[in-house]
């Protein structure tokens, strides 16, 4: 006998659970066979290694006489239990892609979707198919598994959610095609009746292949009205057996030898037509499949265009709010003044440059000059508080209203006389001439403060000498910053930190959508669906990452833009660097997504990974804070990461100008060089591996 499928000695497990006890099945090619048994006996488990999805643990598998090393692409027409069609696709969409898949020409592709259409009740119009109802959809799925015409049909229940009209219909096609066409059809369906129809039918029940025979011969062997009422005889006599086995632990039942016999009647693979129809895709890289796959991307794309827009804005809008939120210097910071010298009334009526006089050649008079100290103090920094004692504005302090004060001798004019005219000679000068009273809770904004008291009074105690006549630069310090090189004296925070901000945004925002993206088509079951029909995992990762370098141009674009012309940071280096380093860090985190959802089976455990990974990779990423300060062991780990480097090299290339040739830049590119091969590499391999 000529065997389309033979299955000898399959066993499967899914960790402790055994699914597949033995199964021993054999396919006439041209037989339509029916599998029937109930809910999780393995039907589907079987099908999926049939079609090469699944390993088994034991056993061989022949399809053609030849034993399929990975999925069986286009000799194969698989319809699996879920609908596994694009959700923003037509009805025509669905065929045509599918058919682009198999390589079937464009004329024939429009050929056999009018034929399908007609054949299957198909709605004409373009409706797409999250529209339809849940029948249609199985209908479509159906005319997908057909539109190439393949030599072997695997339909996992095509005929649920039809009416028995269409299943009639159905099943009329089905016989026409194995009878004019020797296409062999296995099918598993829940409607047992339908099955009489089948050349042969295959009865499951707990992992175990109970029979396989010609439905009608089994009804008069086993003289039932219906098939049925023969399988719950069937497994009757499996569970009693069961119950012998196991009390009497009898080797082979009767049954179990009657079963056996039938089986092997049938040849083995060596007797079945070994052939040219090797059903294995061989091809690594096919351009008609990579074309459709990517053609589907742009499509489902373009279809969503409003959808597909908000995360190409999203981190444009992050950066964007950030830039307004983060690093700028804090201003309006509540401080109190104790002027104990002088009330503000009186300072507001004094001319403030009638605090000092000069006195003949040498002398010098200093009058009121708290006023004018306090004038320095009127700075965006602060916001100036008046007291009348040190214990109000203490009081006010420790109750968080001011941030910190400043008190004032209430003889400051006559001790900055003594200090400035009669210099080293003055031995009773007290220490607390000017106090400063600081609330470090908020650390930053208690060392700004700190910093520019101590600066204006620098430039308050200069200004004084040189009123008096003095030279002023005996009132400075003799230790000075010559020269600020990339950035200058006030430089703010968020220049430093705005690289960082966008390396991080622009990888995670790789990873999220890349993730979304994937993990979507993995669960509507397209991601399976395509493998079965050839497609490697070469072309399924080129696919994707093609697809994600165009939204990662966009993104890297969009965020130059705000960075340096919306908010006209400056940037020395060359604007093309800039825009690679930042593009290649959104290819790492595509790369990165694409690895978490080759592994992740759902959305939850994607989010967990992302989670877990972003918190760390940020924190020592050096963009909150210098990378100088992590432990010197961190830092070398930190360096090895995604992040941190190529943060290094993006801060460099914008202030100090350095080019590609340069160490640091070159670390940084050639970081994030080594993480894309290496997680594209890792994740082409487990796909292949899964296969
Ligand atoms: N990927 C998997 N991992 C772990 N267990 C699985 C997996 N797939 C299936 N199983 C288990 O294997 C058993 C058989 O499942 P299978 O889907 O093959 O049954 P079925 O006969 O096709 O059922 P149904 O008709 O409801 O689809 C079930 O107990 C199921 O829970």
């Amino acid at each position: 006998m000529d065997l389309a499928i033979q299955v000898k000695d399959v066993e499967k497990s899914y960790g402790c659970n055994q699914v597949l006890k033995k199964i021993r099945l054999n396919v006439p090619r041209g037989c339509i066979y029916g599998l029937l048994g109930s809910s999780g006996c393995g039907k589907t488990t079987l099908l999926s290694c049939i079609i090469g999805r699944n390993k088994v643990d034991n056993g061989d598998i022949y399809v053609f006489g030849r034993n399929p090393d990975g999925p069986l692409g286009s000799r194969v027409g698989y319809m699996p239990q879920e609908i596994s069609l694009v959700r923003e696709f037509t009805v025509k969409d669905s065929i045509y892609f599918f058919g682009r898949l198999y390589n079937v020409d464009e004329d024939t592709l429009q050929q056999r979707y009018h034929e399908l259409v007609e054949l299957l009740e198909l709605p004409k119009d373009n409706k797409y198919i999250k529209d339809c109802s849940g029948g249609t959809q199985r209908r479509v799925s159906f005319a997908v598994t057909l539109v190439h015409k393949p030599k072997l049909l695997i339909l996992d229940e095509p005929t649920v959610g039809t009416d028995s009209i269409l299943r009639d219909r159905i099943w009329k096609y089905l016989l026409k095609l194995s009878q004019e066409d020797n296409v062999t059809v296995i099918i598993t369906t829940h409607y047992i009746e339908e099955t009489r129809q089948a050349n042969k039918i295959g009865l499951m029940r707990d992992g175990t292949l109970l029979i396989e025979e010609n439905p009608e011969k089994l009804l008069t062997t086993y003289k039932c009205g219906s098939l049925e009422e023969t399988y719950l005889i069937l497994s009757q006599r499996q569970e009693n057996k069961q119950q012998i086995l196991d009390t009497y632990d009898s080797p082979t039942s009767p049954e179990i030898v009657e079963t056996n016999e039938i089986l092997q009647t049938n040849p083995t693979p060596e007797n079945s037509s070994p052939h040219e129809e090797t059903v294995t895709e061989k091809r690594i890289f096919a351009k008609f499949r990579f074309k459709a796959l990517l053609d589907k991307n742009f499509k489902i794309l373009r279809r969503n265009r409003l959808a597909s827009l908000f995360p190409v804005l999203l981190p444009g809008l992050q950066v964007f709010f950030f830039l307004i939120a983060v690093g700028k210097d804090p201003t309006n910071v509540p401080f109190g003044i104790v002027n104990e010298e002088r009330t503000p009334d009186f300072c507001k009526h004094f001319s403030l440059n009638e605090s000092v006089k000069r006195v003949g050649n040498w002398d010098c008079h200093i009058d009121s000059v708290s006023c004018r100290f306090v004038d320095f103090l009127n700075i965006p920094l602060i916001e100036e508080k008046f007291y009348d004692s040190s214990s109000e504005a203490m009081d006010d302090l420790e109750k968080g209203k001011i941030n910190g004060f400043v008190r004032l001798h209430r003889n400051l004019s006559g001790l900055m006389e003594s200090r400035i005219v009669e210099g080293l000679d003055t031995d009773d000068l007290p220490d607390e001439e000017i106090q400063v009273f600081l609330d470090m809770s908020s650390l930053f904004v208690g060392g700004m403060l700190k910093s520019k008291i101590a600066e204006r009074y620098e430039q308050f105690h200069e200004e004084i000498y040189k009123d008096c006549g003095y030279f002023p630069e005996i009132a400075k310090l003799p230790l000075k910053v010559e020269e600020y090189f990339y950035g200058d004296k006030d430089e703010e925070f968020i220049i430093f930190m705005t690289p960082g901000i966008v390396t991080t945004m622009i990888y995670f925002m790789g990873v999220i959508m890349t993730c979304t993206i994937i993990l979507d088509e993995k669960i509507e079951g397209i991601w399976e669906r395509s493998i079965v029909a050839g497609v490697t995992s070469l072309e399924l990762s080129l696919s994707h990452l093609v697809f994600q370098t165009t939204f990662m141009v966009l993104m890297a674009l969009e965020l130059m833009a705000i960075v340096f012309f919306c908010f006209q940071q400056p940037y020395n280096g060359s604007l093309w660097l800039i825009f690679g380093i930042i593009y290649l860090q959104g290819l790492a985190g595509v790369v990165l997504g694409f690895g978490i959802s080759v592994v992740s089976n759902n959305h939850v455990t994607a989010n967990v990974i992302v989670s877990g990974i972003f918190n760390p990779l940020v924190l020592v990423s050096g963009m909150m804070w210098p990378a100088e300060a992590i432990n010197k062991y961190l830092l070398m780990f930190a360096k090895c990461l995604p992040l941190n480097l190529p943060t290094t090299a993006l801060r460099y290339i914008i202030k100090k100008g350095l080019s590609f040739s340069d160490t640091d830049v070159l670390a940084g590119f050639g970081m994030l060089g080594i993480w894309i091969l290496i997680l594209a590499a890792l994740s082409i391999s487990y796909i292949k591996w899964k296969r």
